[in-house]
């Protein structure tokens, strides 16, 4: 078993990965890194199903084959079913180098959240098992939904969706009213206004609530591929397709799809999600033959209602199959009245996360909060809070450590938190790590970062090549 540290804040706690090849792991390690505070990585599954007993990981990356020459899955499918009797909610994505789309519909039959392929592309591993992670939070909150005595309950460790002037009361009652129907609904609201949270309450509300929900934030897709990542592929349908892929629509079947920034949806690829939406069905890129998915759709964007009923921009056909139900959040500068009680719930969270007491706010830096026109809405209050518990420390805090911006959101300021709150002992000795970094360094530039070529110099494996540079974070 490997570990890797956890330095600074990242989104996700935890991923495990199993697969027999010591590259792959490495790999996986050094990429989900950006986004775990912790990888650990095993050659077997038993020895994995051994040590993350009692684990809750946010995800597991799992080899189909291990025996040498298998190609049938047989070995992953096995596993993938006993990590799953030990915990229904994992989320599993199965590794394959043979993916054929009946090993992927098979995984993901048995329970695999998605499944990715050998040789992975960077950018694509980490869609997915970021994907995979937030559905296992999703997943969490829908487990404790009996547990948690609040307004409205978000995914375990986030936030309840707060807020009592009378625009959110209208927002909670459109929400009551919407959830247990399968109507599309489209949330419409600026930047940082809540409609993600927003989103996850009305699934969590909903019939399908014990079923997937599937996240895309069209916003973050490159665009060329955003067909695929909706529709899906078959093998050999365009250059990089090596495997058949399955989109997200497919994938959601049966819980919702939650699409992200939709107004980022190219107007080409608007009539394909309108048919598939009306027909209920999908086609995958370079298939001939549609297959039939049971979708709930919620939609988002911070387009305004003007801009998203621009015929030019976008499809007003697929706009009216969106918006059965249109939620509109208004701005945190149009509903004051909220900021005290977020300024309060951020205040406590945060204090409890870095170990500070909670110290009664001055009445006159409420009141210069509840004035800021916050452009960056309830998620630069968040962060703004976040920062001053980190700067003012055991003391209360000040306007001095909020600086609040006429124009723009609050200054940022880079605050290394890795240092603040867990600066790691400095090495046993510097002298031999300096001198094995330098030479590390010396041979990969040698051979220009041809890592089988740097390692076969150095008289290393490849892998224990990857640790070092891993270790030295080259
Ligand atoms: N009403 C609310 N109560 C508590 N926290 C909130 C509320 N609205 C937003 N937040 C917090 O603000 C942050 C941003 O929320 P969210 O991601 O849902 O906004 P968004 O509108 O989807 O943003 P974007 O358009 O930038 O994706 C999150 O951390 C969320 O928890």
């Amino acid at each position: 078993m490997t570990e890797g540290r956890m330095t600074q804040e990242k989104p996700f706690e935890l991923c495990v990965v199993i697969d027999d090849d010591d590259d792959i792991l490495l790999a996986a390690r050094l990429l989900l890194r950006a986004i775990f505070g912790e990888v650990l990585t095993f050659r077997d599954p038993e020895s994995a199903f051994a040590a993350t007993a009692g684990l809750t990981p946010e995800a597991f990356l799992l080899d189909a084959n291990f025996s040498r020459g298998a190609t049938n899955a047989a070995e992953g499918f096995e596993w993938l079913g006993r990590f799953l009797a030990r915990d229904p909610q994992a989320v599993i994505v199965m590794i394959t180098a043979h993916a054929g789309v009946q090993v992927a519909i098979e995984a993901m039959k048995r329970g695999a959240t998605d499944f990715v392929t050998k040789p992975w592309s960077n950018e694509r591993l980490l869609a997915t098992v970021r994907t995979a992670a937030a559905l296992r939070a999703s997943r969490k909150a829908v487990a404790q939904k009996d547990k948690v005595a609040m307004i409205a309950a978000a995914p375990a460790g986030e936030t309840p969706l707060l807020g009592t002037s009378p625009a959110m009361a209208r927002v909670q009652q459109l929400i009551d009213r919407a959830a247990p129907t399968d109507a599309n609904v489209l949330i419409l609201g600026e930047n940082g206004t809540g409609k993600e949270l927003v989103a996850r309450e009305l699934h969590r509300r909903s019939r399908r609530a014990e079923r997937i929900m599937l996240p895309v934030d069209l916003g973050a897709v490159a665009e060329s591929v955003i067909d695929s990542e909706l529709f899906g592929h078959v093998k050999g349908a365009f250059t990089d397709a090596r495997a058949d892929r399955i989109g997200r629509l497919q994938a959601a079947d049966g819980g919702t799809l939650f699409l992200d920034e939709i107004g980022n949806l190219p107007l080409h690829l608007q009539p394909k999600l309108l048919t598939a939406l009306e027909q209920r069905k999908v086609t995958p890129v370079g298939a001939n033959k549609p297959v039939a998915v049971d979708i709930r759709v919620i939609a988002a964007t911070n387009l305004s209602a003007g801009q998203i009923a621009d015929e030019g921009r976008f499809r007003q056909d697929l706009l009216f199959r969106l918006n059965t139900v249109e939620i509109v959040l208004p701005p945190l500068r149009e509903r004051r009245e909220d900021i005290p009680a977020l300024v309060a719930h951020y205040h406590a969270l945060y204090a409890r996360k870095y170990a500070q007491p909670v110290h009664p706010i001055a009445p006159e830096l409420m009141a210069a909060l509840v004035a800021y026109d916050w452009p960056g809405n309830v998620r630069a209050l968040r962060h703004a809070i976040e920062r001053a518990v980190i700067l003012a420390g055991d003391a209360p805090f000040g306007i001095e450590d909020i600086p609040l911006r006429s124009h723009g959101s609050p200054e940022p300021v880079r605050i290394d938190r890795a240092a603040v709150v867990e600066a790691p002992p400095p090495p046993d000795d510097m002298n031999l790590e300096r001198v094995e970094r330098r030479l590390v360094e010396t041979a990969l530039m040698k051979h220009g970062y041809n890592i089988s070529s740097a390692a076969a110099e150095l008289g290393l494996t490849r892998a224990s090549l990857y640790r070092r540079m891993e270790k030295h974070g080259l």
